[in-house]
């Protein structure tokens, strides 16, 4: 994404995802106000801002799942949005597997309702399983499984369908700090090999920057996008190596004045 005072608008419409004039208003509650953006292709985009200012209504928006304010100029991969789209996957925070079918049962279901021939689905998730390490856990049901293998198999569930873009609301949001950080690992192993363009929400700066080409800070409502912030840490990332570089550092110290959080 370019903030708005970016003068990129000429590349917009050679970004993954393009917006021009979103506003949001629930009622009488103004929550998006102008947000204007362009998503690069193969961009991991993460986005912070304080809690309420509308992050998972800008996700929602490009999912499709909500409406945008007349007005709005929305592109994804180039073409006019048109509602809900197979080149966009979605993960929240919360997984959304049928607790009567297995892990890869579960998995194939995205596929297998949009019409994939069943030998293609086969070959997908023999592919995703060992990436998303649940090979040994493909029969079990989701109640016998742990919640980072919950939230990997969630992410299993929207990679199947192959959709150009993954947009992360808090996906690992509810786990514990230690299986968040080995997920975030794990994450970023597994963007680099898809390259898929990735706008993520979060509200850890640290997270942010260890995945993440860019940081976009919003501000409290009527939202706008304040700040985008370059993170020009080398990749691939270790991450030992990513948080003892120096340039880590300076930005959380960048990010958490953008934030207010002293
Ligand atoms: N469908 C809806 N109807 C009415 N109000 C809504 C709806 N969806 C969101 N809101 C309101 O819009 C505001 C922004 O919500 P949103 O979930 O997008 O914020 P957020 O930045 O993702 O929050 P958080 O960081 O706490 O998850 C909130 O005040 C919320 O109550």
């Amino acid at each position: 994404m370019t903030s708005q005072a970016d003068p990129a608008d000429a590349q917009a419409s050679a970004g993954a995802i393009s917006i021009r004039g979103l506003s949001k208003t629930f009622g009488a509650l103004k929550v998006l106000d102008d947000i204007n953006c362009t998503i690069g292709e193969a961009e991991f985009v993460s986005t912070l801002g304080p809690s309420g200012c509308g992050k998972s209504t800008i996700l929602r928006i490009i999912a499709g799942l909500v409406e945008p304010d007349a007005g709005a100029e929305l592109r994804l991969l180039g073409e006019p949005f048109g509602g809900q789209s197979d080149q966009v996957g979605v993960v929240f925070q919360t997984h959304n597997m049928l607790p009567w079918l297995t892990v890869e049962k579960n998995i194939r279901l995205n596929c297998e309702v949009r019409g994939v021939a069943r030998a293609e689905i086969t070959r997908r998730v023999e592919e995703i399983l060992p990436v998303l390490k649940l090979e040994g856990f493909r029969e079990k049901y989701p109640h016998q499984i742990s919640g980072g293998m919950k939230q990997r198999a969630a992410l299993g569930q929207t990679l199947i369908a192959q959709p150009k873009v993954l947009l992360l609301d808090e996906p690992f949001g509810a786990l514990d700090a230690l299986t968040r950080d080995q997920l975030n690992v794990e994450l970023l192993r597994l963007w680099q090999k898809i390259r898929k363009t990735v706008v993520l929400i979060t509200h850890s700066i640290s997270e942010a920057i260890f995945l993440s080409d860019r940081v976009l800070v919003m501000s409290d409502r009527p939202s706008r996008v304040v700040s985008d912030v370059r993170i020009d840490l080398p990749r691939p990332r270790d991450p030992k190596a990513t948080r003892e570089d120096p340039r880590f550092g300076q930005y959380v110290t960048q990010l958490s004045a953008l934030m207010g959080v002293h």
